[in-house]
């Protein structure tokens, strides 16, 4: 029996296959590359010493979703394919709409058709809107401020009606919060196209010249320093949530969603500090305009996924500082 994840070549895919093949689980992957290299795929070998089948195929391709179905014996499906550019969302929101909800009707069907009813899906906490306060619980009132973000709440409703029409489906809605950092080897890691959205990869390419400096969306807002506060979360503890979902799947049925945070709330201006500290490069920056669209604070009430799926954060920002360097500068053009 194989664990199918799509997207599995992309930033949080790589790290989860990585963690799956430690612990001994067989996986097949599936991925366009529409936001990613094969080059991940050798690189996740690499590191575990362990063969990954692969197919390049398209969710939105049916014929072939099935025929990974019809080739392997299928227990659960990790689903991270999706496209994730709130700015691009925007732009394009059709295409979003199509490939995140029509690519996850399509594997959800097919999943039916071949009696595989164990799904983790990667959600995220932009289905909280604008919150009204932290820590964020997952019974908080649902909303979006964009294509992207809807794409999510959308494809958490239509995964709960599945469950109501027939609840021998098991499906674990994982509401990630803000991942950095890399596998500690440094030959995994996040790799944008061109300039990068988020911090992190903006602060790791300033650092290694690729960028001339930071603007830091806004110091007015009421936090610590009046920088935006977001609840980072290391990667690779990220891919161990999954492995934790992965057993709560596979063990009960239901639909239940789950906050993957750390709890604790970093500045912009903290990060800045946390990255010079563990990489010892300067990050000059200057402070712009808030980003529209942006809240404040956000951060995560961890609290259900500690009881429920016994997975907490361990590695603190220090760690996701150090990690997302070592990657950028090991691969400064990423893959
Ligand atoms: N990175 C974040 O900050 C974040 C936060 C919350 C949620 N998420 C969600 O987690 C998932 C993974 O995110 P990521 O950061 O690893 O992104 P990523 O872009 O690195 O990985 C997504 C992968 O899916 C593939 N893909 C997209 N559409 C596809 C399709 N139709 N068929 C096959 N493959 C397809 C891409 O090529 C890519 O390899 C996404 O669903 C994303 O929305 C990410
Ligand atoms: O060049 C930059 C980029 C970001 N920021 C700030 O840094 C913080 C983090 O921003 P970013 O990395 O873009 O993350 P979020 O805006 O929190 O959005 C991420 O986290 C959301 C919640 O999970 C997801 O919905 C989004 O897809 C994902 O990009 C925010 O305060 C930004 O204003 C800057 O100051 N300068």
């Amino acid at each position: 029996m194989s664990i199918l994840v799509t997207g599995g070549a992309g930033y949080i895919g790589s790290h989860t296959c990585v963690e799956l093949l430690n612990a001994g689980y067989d996986i097949v992957v599936i991925d366009n590359f529409s936001n990613s290299k094969i080059e991940s795929l050798n690189r996740i070998k690499e590191i575990t010493d362990k063969e990954v089948t692969f197919y390049e195929v398209d969710l939105l391709n049916r014929e072939a979703v099935e025929n990974v179905f019809k080739k392997h014996s299928i227990e659960a499906v990790i689903h991270f394919a999706g496209l994730k550019a709130v700015g691009e969302s925007v732009a394009i929101p059709l295409h979003y709409y199509h490939n995140n909800i029509t690519g996850t009707l399509i594997l959800c069907d097919v999943m039916k058709q071949y009696g595989v009813k164990n799904l983790v899906f990667s959600s995220s906490a932009t289905v909280y809107g604008m919150p009204e306060r932290v820590p964020i619980s997952e019974d908080f009132p649902l909303g979006a401020t964009n294509p992207y973000g809807r794409t999510k709440l959308m494809i958490e409703e239509i995964l709960r009606d599945l469950y109501v029409a027939d609840n021998s489906w098991s499906i674990a809605l994982l509401r990630y919060f803000n991942p950095i950092g890399a596998h500690e080897s440094g030959r995994i890691g996040e790799d944008p196209n061109g300039i990068p959205n988020n911090l992190m990869p903006f602060i790791t390419q300033v650092a290694v010249g690729k960028l001339k400096q930071l603007s830091v969306f806004g110091n007015d807002y009421p936090t610590v320093d009046g920088s935006g506060v977001r609840d980072y979360i290391h990667v690779v503890d990220l891919a161990h949530g999954h492995l934790k979902a992965l057993e709560k799947v596979m063990s009960a049925n239901g639909v239940e969603a789950y906050n993957l945070g750390t709890g604790t709330g970093y500045s912009v201006l903290e990060i800045v500090a946390a990255f010079e500290k563990a990489s010892g490069v300067e990050v000059p920056y200057q402070i712009v305009d808030r980003r529209p669209g942006d809240v404040a604070v956000c951060y995560a009430d961890a609290t259900k996924a500690k009881n429920e799926l016994g997975w907490v954060a361990t590695r603190g920002i220090e760690e996701m500082c150090r990690d997302s360097w070592k990657w950028q500068k090991n691969n400064p053009n990423g893959y």
